[in-house]
């Protein structure tokens, strides 16, 4: 068990748009294989299929990652139909990458664990690749917490389970404590962006992260629950107070990593229900694939924007995610 907390409040050096890499060993390694990417320095010239990357989109489900690539290829006006992009980490299947033009999308699976795995290797990528002026984006599902099931909550602080703006690393035995801030200007950037796709509420809210879906988010359905519906109401308005309008599972750790590797992030996920009217998620797949898409819709119409393609071209996602 942990003994010691140790906070860390690392400053953000400035990087000059380059990603901030904050390990010394790293320099003095001949090689370094990204292993659940598939990827590594000698086998692949990372500067050459990465280096012109500005945007990384980033969700915890292949299907939705790959969906979201042949979107934005038409939402780019590139070349093809974009319905043959290729998985780069083919050889693995624990993550799915995909690239078209300037965009990287990358699934992270659930929770924490596994989304800081793929965030050291997809940060050391972007810092081989020597990327600059990367903007990357959690496109996301979640719970919300008083607000309209399909609404779309951009982050501004993402919070634990106690409603603090922290992430805690077990290191060598001792609690790190890291920051979550985000990007304040993108968040706002990105608010502004939802005027162009008007037909779902979007707002900005804080965003809890937890350990599990079921105890660790305050459900009652499942296998396990030690708690009365009261107490659970109780904590979910207690969240409430404190600013908290979706919960999700990786906010917390992709916040403190992006952050300190000098990377401008994002949160921006669609809540699938009302948590203070229930916990399992009933509507129709349909509506589901619908709802999974908002997050998608709105950074396209922001990456549009970024790169001066405007107004919106507005094709319909195709309906697997
Ligand atoms: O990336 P997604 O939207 O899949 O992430 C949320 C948080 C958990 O990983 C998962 C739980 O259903 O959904
Ligand atoms: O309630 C929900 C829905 C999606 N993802 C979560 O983590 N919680």
């Amino acid at each position: 068990t942990a003994r010691t907390t140790v906070t860390t409040e690392e400053p953000k050096s400035e990087s000059g748009g380059l990603v901030l890499i904050k390990n010394p060993h790293l320099d003095t390694m001949e090689e370094d294989i990204l292993y659940h990417l598939d990827l590594g320095t000698r086998t692949h010239n990372l500067p050459a299929m990465f280096g012109d990357i500005k945007f990384v989109c980033v969700g915890g489900s292949p299907n939705r990652m790959k969906a979201f690539a042949q979107f934005m290829h038409k939402e780019l006006g590139l070349e093809g139909s974009g319905e043959d992009l290729a998985d780069i980490c083919a050889g693995t299947d624990r993550y799915a990458m995909y690239r078209t033009g300037p965009v990287l999308s990358i699934s992270h699976g659930m929770g924490i664990p596994s989304i800081s795995i793929m965030l050291h290797e997809l940060i050391k990528l972007l810092h081989h690749a020597k990327c600059r002026d990367v903007t990357i984006i959690r496109i996301g599902t979640s719970g919300g917490l008083g607000i309209e099931a399909g609404s779309v909550v951009i982050t501004d602080t993402a919070v634990d389970a106690s409603f603090q703006p922290r992430f805690e690393q077990v290191v060598l035995g001792d609690v790190v404590v890291r920051s979550t801030d985000l990007d304040r200007d993108l968040a706002e950037e990105l608010l502004a962006c939802s005027k162009e796709v008007p037909d779902f509420p979007t707002l900005i809210g804080h965003t809890m992260c937890t350990y599990d879906f079921y105890e660790g988010q305050g459900r009652l359905d499942g296998a396990l629950c030690s708690f009365s519906s009261e107490k659970k109401l109780e904590y979910l308005k207690r969240a409430h107070e404190a600013g908290v309008r979706n919960i999700e599972m990786e906010s917390t750790a992709f916040a403190a990593m992006c952050g300190l590797c000098g990377l401008k992030a994002a949160v921006v996920c669609v809540a699938l229900l009302d948590r203070l009217e229930g916990d399992q998620i009933r509507a129709p797949r349909e509506v589901l694939r619908e709802y999974q898409q908002r997050p998608q819709r709105l950074i396209a119409a922001f990456i549009r924007r970024r790169l001066g393609l405007h107004p919106p071209a507005g094709p319909a996602l195709p309906s697997s995610n």
